[in-house]
């Protein structure tokens, strides 16, 4: 059976993504979007705390460091969180590098290596493409270091999406808490993963 790799990707013609001006700089630390968010939040106490960085041209690096709570097989990463670690890393390039919402409408991924408990996952996400409101973007994640062992492969379509598309489908309590202390969304990582 081949792998998902060997498929065509991006799986449509694209034009390349070109970078917002005001996409923060290479080597700029990359906000947590949102406080409650399992990828990246500081509020949710066995979230996944994902820490990203913005690189050159159209791509990002994140961290995350796999602790016992992320366990699937005893001291293994499960391959859902590692998922979910990807998305954010992926969601992370696209809505920093175009500065336009967009959400995950297509997640694939391929696990390579087992991660263990302890590992660090070095995350870099890369923009691949653009066709209207699609964005094309795929990402690799190293073991312990920048050209560590491959463990994990990602790639996804985020669609541009209106700010109308998560104040309409929002639970209202959660954006009552937002409008209350605008800071939830926008709060800066000031340290690295645990
Ligand atoms: C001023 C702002 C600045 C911003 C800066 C912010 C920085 C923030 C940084 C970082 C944040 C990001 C970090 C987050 C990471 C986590 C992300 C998530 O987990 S998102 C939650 C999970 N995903 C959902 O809940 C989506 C649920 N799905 C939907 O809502 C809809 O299906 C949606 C919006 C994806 C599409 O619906 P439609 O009605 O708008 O559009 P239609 O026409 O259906 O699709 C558009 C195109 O996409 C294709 N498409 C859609 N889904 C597809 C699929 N599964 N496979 C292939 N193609 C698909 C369609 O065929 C169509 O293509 P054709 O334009 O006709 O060529």
């Amino acid at each position: 059976m081949s792998r998902t790799t060997t498929e065509v990707w991006p799986p449509v013609p694209t034009e390349a993504p070109q970078r917002h001006p005001e996409a923060p700089a290479p080597g700029a630390d990359l906000p947590q979007h949102y406080a409650y968010c399992f990828g990246c939040g500081d509020g949710v106490e066995q979230g996944l705390h994902i820490r990203t960085s913005a690189c050159e041209g159209v791509t990002i690096r994140s961290r995350f460091t796999v602790t016992e709570a992320h366990q699937g097989a005893p001291g293994l990463a499960h391959g859902g969180l590692l998922a979910c670690a990807f998305d954010e890393a992926l969601g992370a390039a696209v809505g920093n590098l175009l500065r336009k919402p967009a959400v995950t409408a297509k997640l694939e991924t391929e696990f390579v290596r087992p991660v263990p408990v302890g590992t660090t996952l070095f995350i870099d996400a890369h923009l691949d493409g653009v066709a209207g409101r699609k964005v094309y973007v795929s990402a690799e994640g190293r073991l312990d270091a920048e050209d560590g062992t491959v463990a994990v492969r990602a790639r996804a379509l985020f669609v541009q999406v209106k700010l109308s598309h998560f104040l309409e489908n929002g639970r209202p309590e959660d954006l009552a808490k937002i409008a209350d202390n605008p800071e939830l969304l926008t709060r800066r990582s000031v340290e690295l993963n645990p």
